[in-house]
């Protein structure tokens, strides 16, 4: 488990005994870095300071959040469309596309706000809560971007979102459980993400009641989409299993069936997709 106060260290030039040299090519270390100055900057702001986003929280001027557990859980596989300008793999994709997605039946919105490397923006979650907002049924806004510091969940919350994401790679187990506590204060539960039955183990032991199992390998950018198939017997009771990255078609996604994968965030495919609405009905029929 590796302290990001340690992995921050790694792009100063300061030594630790706790740090652990990275190669250039691991692109988690590389985002959480840039991420940490962008939320400094961002900080620093007028009017966007901790205290003023605490000051905005207790004047209770978020929007109504949603219970992303329960939007989850339906009979079907539940989808989680993903917003997704461009990738640190593929480059640029689509532009956004979240009422098309609401209007074809997806369970929650997931939208990318790191900028660098996704050319996301907290902009873009609160323009897609403005969207699906009036929505009857609408989908649960999640946001997904490296997240190591509660402003960013705050941030979140103001913004609209109903969940936000918690990678277990980039957290040590003691920011985990301190990120979760707080995102479950503003009434968010987390999607944490997962890659391996070790840090499965982890979002168990923090009890995590919606695990995402990355199909991606985050140095190698390689995609197994049997990954989730793999560590869905290692959940936990009563947790929601979603399956993320690398879903190309819904074909693919049929391996999850009778599983105990509960949902699939697509990000991609869909942004490529011009039929939408086929492809999540095809991707809920499993
Ligand atoms: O998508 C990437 O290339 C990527 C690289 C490094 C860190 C994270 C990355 N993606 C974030 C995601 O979680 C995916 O966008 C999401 O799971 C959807 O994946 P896909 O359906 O394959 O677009």
């Amino acid at each position: 488990m590796r302290d990001p106060d340690d992995m921050a260290h790694l792009y100063t030039g300061l030594t630790t005994v706790h740090a652990q040299p990275q190669p250039s090519s691991d692109i988690l270390a590389t985002i959480f870095a840039k991420r940490q100055e962008d939320v400094a900057a961002q900080k620093a702001l007028p009017g966007r300071s901790p205290a003023d986003l605490q000051a905005l929280l207790s004047l209770s001027v978020a929007p109504e959040p949603l219970d992303f557990v329960a939007r989850l859980q339906s009979p079907t596989m539940a989808v989680l469309a993903e917003v997704k300008r461009a990738s640190p793999s593929k480059g640029d994709i689509a532009a956004n596309a979240a009422v098309e997605y609401a209007q074809a039946g997806a369970a929650a919105i997931s939208v990318l706000t790191e900028p660098h490397w996704f050319k996301g923006s907290i902009d873009d979650l609160r323009d897609v809560r403005l969207a699906v907002g009036a929505l009857e049924n609408r989908p649960a806004v999640l946001r997904k971007d490296f997240i190591f510091d509660k402003y960013q969940i705050a941030e979140a919350r103001l913004a609209g979102a109903d969940s936000v994401l918690l990678i277990v790679k980039m957290l040590s187990k003691a920011q985990l459980k301190s990120l979760l506590a707080y995102s479950r204060e503003l009434a968010m539960e987390p999607l944490v993400e997962v890659n391996n039955a070790e840090e499965m183990a982890v979002a168990t032991e923090v009890g995590a009641k919606v695990v995402g199992v990355n199909n991606r390998n985050l140095r190698t950018f390689d995609v197994d989409i049997g990954n989730t198939k793999q560590l869905a017997d290692k959940v936990a009771p009563g947790t929601v299993l979603v399956a993320l990255s690398g879903i190309a078609t819904p074909a693919d996604a049929s391996i999850y069936a009778n599983t105990g994968v509960g949902a699939v965030l697509v990000g991609e495919a869909l942004m490529r997709t011009d039929d939408k609405q086929a492809f999540i009905s095809g991707l809920q029929q499993i």
